[in-house]
């Protein structure tokens, strides 16, 4: 048996999850592995309040850097979050040989590149499996599983806390600031909780999950991003009579050689699998040209789940460590291109769902048509709600596949006619197809 030194940066909800994790199944852990994991050293800058764990004496310290320099220290589990002090750590961790293993997206998405080769210049591994979809182990089944397949598309739910706002709104009707509440007592959401409702945390995974398919790190840019912020009941009841569910989707694409990537609010059918994906439970649907279809399952946020992820990388950094491996494919397979081509957003084509409140007015309907014909924008249903007292019908319509510069000049001109009273909405529709 070999021991193992393992320092954490961040004792918080992940923190404590990897540290619980390891005291229940260290044992465990080196009897399939020959490896012991010692945790030696937890650095936080809070180390009074009580996580529910108790650590040997002398383990915890406030300096995070002095864990960073101790020789007797091997690898670096980084677990304070965003992007400022995250990165001098994990960058310095690197630059003495250690391995880092961190769950920071953020982090990844907006520092990878000098990150990854920060790593590879010092012989060493960053191992980030807990960024993306939590406990899922999606990023080593692309690694490994997957590794000789060219990806043809990537579906993402990535985010627990937008899951779970969407599986309540639907299930309970409840508002939803009370739901992203109870969300944060529950540990899922972020700090602040906007990385999680505009988006912008689907777009950290989607940015890891796009670097590692096509092999080169994608900036955020490249990424178009709208949240679930805002988005109303009625568009959750509308959704569901016309037999689909409301997801926050991560969409990852290669169409001859351009990479598509988007992350917004989707309609999916309810008989496709990825639309029985409730609460804090993440998937991941992927798509290779040589395996076909998978499907990736699990819990996407939480202590315990992120845990388990942040426990199998320490296990594969010590023995990658132990053996001299040096770079791993966790660094090398995201730094095969300098970049990548990616499709122009306007030349997308997709279905959508529309949302337009018209004046109940003859002819209100036909100018709308009048305006989808000409954008070559086909309709497959129109569905007219009930008259509000205003006097103003909600219409719903949902549309065969067109390009996106179409719909955008589509909505602009609705939206400019006097008989349309309220801000279209749009949504993308997503068969799969
Ligand atoms: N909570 C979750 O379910 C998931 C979180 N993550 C990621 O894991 C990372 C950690 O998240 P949480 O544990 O939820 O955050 P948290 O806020 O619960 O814990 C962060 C801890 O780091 C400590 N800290 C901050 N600055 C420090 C410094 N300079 N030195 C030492 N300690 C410092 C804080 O006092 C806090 O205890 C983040 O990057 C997050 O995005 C990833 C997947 C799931
Ligand atoms: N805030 C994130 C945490 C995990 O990455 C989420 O809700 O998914
Ligand atoms: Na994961």
């Amino acid at each position: 048996m070999k021991e193992i030194k393992i320092g954490i940066l961040g004792f918080g909800t992940v923190g404590a999850g990897v540290v619980e994790g390891i005291q229940k199944n260290g044992a465990l852990m080196a009897e399939r592995t020959g490896i012991v994991p010692v945790v030696a050293k937890i650095a936080d800058l809070d180390i009074e309040t009580d996580r529910g764990i108790s650590v040997g004496e002398g383990v915890l310290t406030t300096d995070a850097m002095s864990v960073i320099t101790d020789d007797g220290i091997d690898l670096i589990v980084e677990l304070v979050g965003g992007t400022s002090i995250a990165r001098t750590f994990t960058l310095e961790a690197l630059k003495r040989g250690k391995p880092v293993i961190t769950a920071n997206k953020a982090l990844l998405a907006d520092h990878g590149e000098e990150i990854y080769k920060t790593a590879r210049e010092n012989n060493t591994g960053i191992y980030y499996e807990a960024s993306v979809g939590g406990g899922i182990p999606i990023l080593r089944s692309q690694r490994a599983g997957l590794i000789g397949n060219r990806i043809e598309s990537i579906y993402g739910i990535l985010n627990g806390t937008c899951n779970y706002i969407l599986t309540r709104m639907e299930r309970e009707g409840l508002p939803f600031d009370e739901i992203l509440a109870d969300a944060q007592a529950l540990g899922y959401a972020e700090t602040p909780p906007d990385l999680d409702i505009d988006g912008i945390d689907t777009a950290h995974k989607a940015v890891v999950l796009a670097s590692m398919a096509y092999g080169a790190p994608v900036p955020m840019e490249a990424c178009p991003t709208k949240g679930i912020r805002g988005l109303a009941a009625s568009e959750i009841r509308n959704t569901e009579e016309l037999g689909y569910r409301i997801k926050l989707l991560a969409i990852i694409k290669e169409n001859h050689g351009e990479v598509e990537l988007s992350v917004e609010p989707a309609l999916v059918p309810k008989t496709h699998m990825i639309a029985s994906v409730s609460d804090s439970f993440n998937a991941v649907f992927v798509k290779g040209d040589i395996v076909d279809d998978t499907m990736y399952y699990g819990r996407g946020a939480g202590r315990l789940p992120t845990g388990s992820a942040v426990i199998g990388d320490i296990m594969e950094a010590a023995s990658d460590k132990l053996n001299g491996k040096g770079v791993p494919v966790s660094v090398t397979m995201m730094l095969q291109k300098s970049e990548l081509d990616y499709c122009a957003p306007g030349s997308i084509e997709k279905r959508c769902y529309i949302r337009l409140c018209l004046e109940d007015k003859p002819g209100s309907m036909a100018k709308v048509m009048n305006i989808f014909g000409a954008h070559n924008i086909s309709i497959a249903s129109v569905v007219q709600k009930e008259l509000h007292e205003s006097g103003c019908a909600p219409v719903v319509i949902l549309t065969q596949k067109a390009k996106e510069s179409e719909f955008v000049a589509a909505i602009a001109e609705i939206d400019a006619l006097d008989v349309s009273t309220c801000t279209p909405i749009r949504m993308r529709l997503e068969d799969f197809e």
